[in-house]
């Protein structure tokens, strides 16, 4: 992508409203702007991060045998009189009229209307287990919008459901998102520690968060500090075996947020092993058994011949709610370092004199790499040198590729790697090996 032709907003100052390093890069970035309170638009960079996000869960979701479908953001407020959460849920709940004075909402969250859908076509047990998930708008209209993305009110959500014949069932679909999550975050460059949660208004009576630690998040966490050098699932994990040795693994050393935080267990946690931080939830899962299909009538008929409510689970991931919890955990004084999975872009390529030698270089380096898949942000523009670099780091792209003119008289170019700093002078052909 030329940079002469993108859409790439970057700010110069800092934006006073801005509280928490994530929001202020992410504004100075380009990536978002606020449309209203906690409503944004999401500019080209931003966008392209979203999607690689999106991706990642998706590819982590299919993995574990979950199907993708998309329901609307817009739902019935009778489905949610059947479940009882539509008084319950209260002012967060955007309540709409359409024309013909039918009660609306705009959904935030899904349970009810996966289980119309499920009531309306799975009758046996043979169909069982069963995991739908979509990625999804949602709307909370939280009283206190605030860290941009962080809390918004509109925010883009993964959110998956599961449907088993019975509560040892519905556990084993608990397991297989557990794991999910486990891999998901990690791909993402994130260490997300499962801690036992609180259910709220979902509801049920098991539930873990994921929780990234950060001096700014909003949970206050407890820990062993054991559970950070586990080991993730690798890619080939069996999702039909028995994974409750992963889960035990995960869950044995103490990990629990201050609404679960029980003083005297982490007593028994070793003085040196003790971690008492913040932390920011990005995902969400619960056991809730049959709250919603009992009352909605999603039944299967059992091999006995006898119709039972399914047991049921949900799993939330915050998609719009990632894109702060990588940057608070990856930037440096300079600006974002993504992740080489969640990067917009790979490399930067930065020309740092138009008009001179360094025009034709560029170009066969762009045409070149661009031919190979790798995925360029260059900067073309007639602007200094100074403010390329500046305008780069800020963007955090993993490698910034520099051709200057005192370079190219010796016939080489910089390759720059955006998280150690190291810069290293190489012929325009080693630095295309290098970055494919
Ligand atoms: N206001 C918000 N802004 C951004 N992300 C949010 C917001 N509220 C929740 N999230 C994200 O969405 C995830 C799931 O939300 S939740 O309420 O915990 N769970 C559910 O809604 C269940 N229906 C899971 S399917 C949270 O873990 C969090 O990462």
């Amino acid at each position: 992508m030329r940079l002469s032709r993108y859409f790439l907003p970057i700010l110069k100052e800092t934006p006073k409203e801005a509280e928490i390093v994530s929001h202020r890069l992410m504004l100075r970035a380009g990536m978002i702007r606020q449309q209203s309170a906690g409503i944004y638009a999401w500019l080209p960079l931003g966008h392209r991060v979203l999607n690689k996000i999106q991706r990642i869960v998706e590819e982590e979701q299919n993995r574990s045998g979950a199907v993708q479908l998309l329901m609307p953001t817009i739902q019935s407020a009778d489905l949610w009189r059947e479940s009882g959460r539509y008084d319950a849920y209260g002012k967060e709940m955007l309540r709409i009229e359409d024309r013909h004075g039918r009660d609306m909402l705009f959904g935030p969250t899904n349970e009810e209307m996966v289980t119309d859908i499920f009531r309306s076509y799975v009758r046996s047990y043979k169909d069982l287990p069963l995991n739908l998930y979509h990625i999804q708008w949602k709307f909370r209209d939280e009283v206190r919008p605030r860290f941009g993305i962080m809390r918004g009110r509109e925010f883009l959500m993964k959110d998956a459901y599961s449907f088993d014949l019975d509560k040892e069932r519905a556990t084993e679909s608990y397991q297989r998102m557990f794991v999910a999550y486990l891999r998901t975050f990690s791909r993402m460059g994130l260490t997300a520690i499962p801690m036992k949660a609180d259910t709220g208004p979902i509801g049920g009576d098991l539930s873990h968060e994921f929780i990234v630690l950060a001096s700014t998040g909003e949970s206050e966490v407890f820990l062993d500090k054991d559970i950070l050098e586990l080991p993730i699932p690798e890619e080939n994990i069996d999702f039909n075996s028995d994974l409750s040795g992963i889960i035990d693994q995960w869950t044995t050393p103490y990990a629990a947020t201050d609404e679960m935080h029980d003083e005297a267990a982490f007593e028994a946690v070793a003085e040196d092993k003790k971690v008492s931080a913040r932390g920011i939830e990005v995902g969400h899962i619960f056991y809730f058994g049959t709250k919603y299909s009992e009352p909605m009538g999603a039944k299967v008929m059992t091999a006995e011949g006898k119709e039972t409510p399914v047991h049921m689970g949900s799993y939330g991931i915050g998609v719009s709610r990632l894109l702060g919890a990588i940057i608070e955990a990856c930037h440096d004084d300079n600006g974002i370092v993504w992740p080489k999975e969640v990067a917009p872009f790979h490399v930067g390529l930065i020309n740092m004199k138009v008009g001179s030698e360094c025009d034709e270089v560029c170009e066969s380096l762009y045409g070149e790499l661009e031919k190979a898949g790798v995925e360029v942000l260059f900067d073309d523009r007639k602007t200094s040198a100074g403010a390329k670099f500046a305008s780069m780091d800020l963007i955090g792209l993993p490698y910034q590729l520099v051709v200057g003119p005192r370079g190219l008289k010796s016939g080489e170019v910089e390759v720059k790697d955006r998280a150690t700093g190291e810069r290293e002078m190489m012929t325009p052909e080693a630095a295309v090996n290098k970055l494919i």
